[in-house]
């Protein structure tokens, strides 16, 4: 299986890195503009083989678009990322026109490729790869989600002070600060509500710190996060290419589910060797359902800020 990563930058090279170590793909190949900079990052980690005990191939190209032919899914990370104090929406000016370029030529070499969009602001440019390739709407998938949802469960283990792996939990909605809906109610400590152990305000402030941790990472970095999200783009591109049909929150477009229409924003999906194989319907209460409606149309305003380039 061979897997295509654009932006060979910190969250790219470490998804690669993340894919090759796990063996989830055959090949992966890195794509960045930067002259030579996909190459070292490729033969860098190549050279983490024989000590770590992996077999996949990673190849480096600087914008050679033929080396990506075949490609069973394809990774967007290529775009510019945040500094402290901006928003993920501040970024649209810049990596609209770079998302809209690169989904188009990876299309060219690897027509029925599968496409992963992580460059921010995310919900948007999932939405602009869609409109601007016309694939079908469960080959386009916006990953936030399971990162999102990573951050939640690993606060909520910090609160509990329980294993991570023993906690469920899931966040829905845009993959904004203001936009993202960390589902507490249904979160559960080995299938107990986490209610039962945490107080009202010490759950309030779990989905208080997930929304806020992607901006909580970039003013300690200066940058934005890379080695949970590279992880968790792994993780999705596990579900697809080994079929695993994982339930993953991801950004996929809506025709009426969850009371929303030509919108991509996060819902619970069924991720397998398809692509988007199922939305899951899940029951939401009055007050998750209007957070649902508020943040689609956060996300519907930015949409607004595409009709310059589709
Ligand atoms: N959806 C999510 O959960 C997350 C999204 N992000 C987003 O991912 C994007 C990448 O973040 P980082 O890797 O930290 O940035 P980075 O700056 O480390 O890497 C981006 C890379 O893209 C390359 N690039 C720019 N234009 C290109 C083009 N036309 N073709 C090929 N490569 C091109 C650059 O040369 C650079 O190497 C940002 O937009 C960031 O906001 C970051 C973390 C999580
Ligand atoms: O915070 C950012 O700008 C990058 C991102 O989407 C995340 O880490 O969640």
């Amino acid at each position: 299986m061979k897997v295509t990563i654009v932006g060979a930058g910190n969250v790219g090279a470490t998804c690669a890195d993340v894919i090759a170590y796990r063996g989830i793909a055959s090949e992966v190949v890195l794509l960045d503009i930067k002259e030579g900079f996909a190459e070292g990052k490729a033969l860098d980690i190549m050279q983490c083989a024989s000590n770590t005990g992996f077999n996949t191939r990673v190849v480096g190209v600087t914008n050679d678009y033929s080396k990506t032919a075949g490609s069973d899914v394809v990774v967007i990370t290529s775009g510019i990322p945040r500094k402290p104090g901006m928003t993920r929406e501040e970024l649209i000016g810049i990596n609209a026109g770079i998302v809209k370029s690169v989904s188009e030529s990876v299309l060219q070499y690897s027509p029925n490729t599968i496409i992963v969009v992580v460059s921010n602001p995310m919900d948007t440019m999932t939405y602009l790869a869609l409109k601007a390739t016309g694939l079908p709407k469960n080959r386009i998938i916006g990953m936030g989600g399971a990162l999102d949802s990573a951050r939640f469960k690993t606060y909520l283990s910090l609160a509990l002070d329980k294993p991570v792996n023993d906690i469920k939990g899931m966040v829905i909605g845009g993959h904004g600060d203001t936009t993202m809906i960390p589902l507490t109610r249904l979160a559960s400590y080995n299938g107990v509500p986490v209610s039962q152990f945490l107080t009202d305000e010490a759950l309030g402030q779990v989905a208080a710190d997930t929304m806020v941790g992607g901006a909580t990472l970039t003013k300690l970095l200066g940058t934005s996060a890379w080695y949970a999200p590279g992880a968790s783009v792994a993780y999705l591109v596990d579900s697809i290419l080994n079929d695993q049909k994982k339930m993953i929150p991801c950004s996929v477009f809506l025709e009426g589910e969850y009371g929303q229409d030509d919108i991509c924003i996060g819902v619970p999906c069924i991720i397998g060797k398809n692509g988007v194989e199922q939305i899951v319907d899940v029951e939401l209460n009055d007050g998750e359902k209007e957070l649902f409606a508020k943040s689609a149309a956060a996300v519907r305003t930015m949409n607004e800020a595409l009709s310059n380039v589709l």
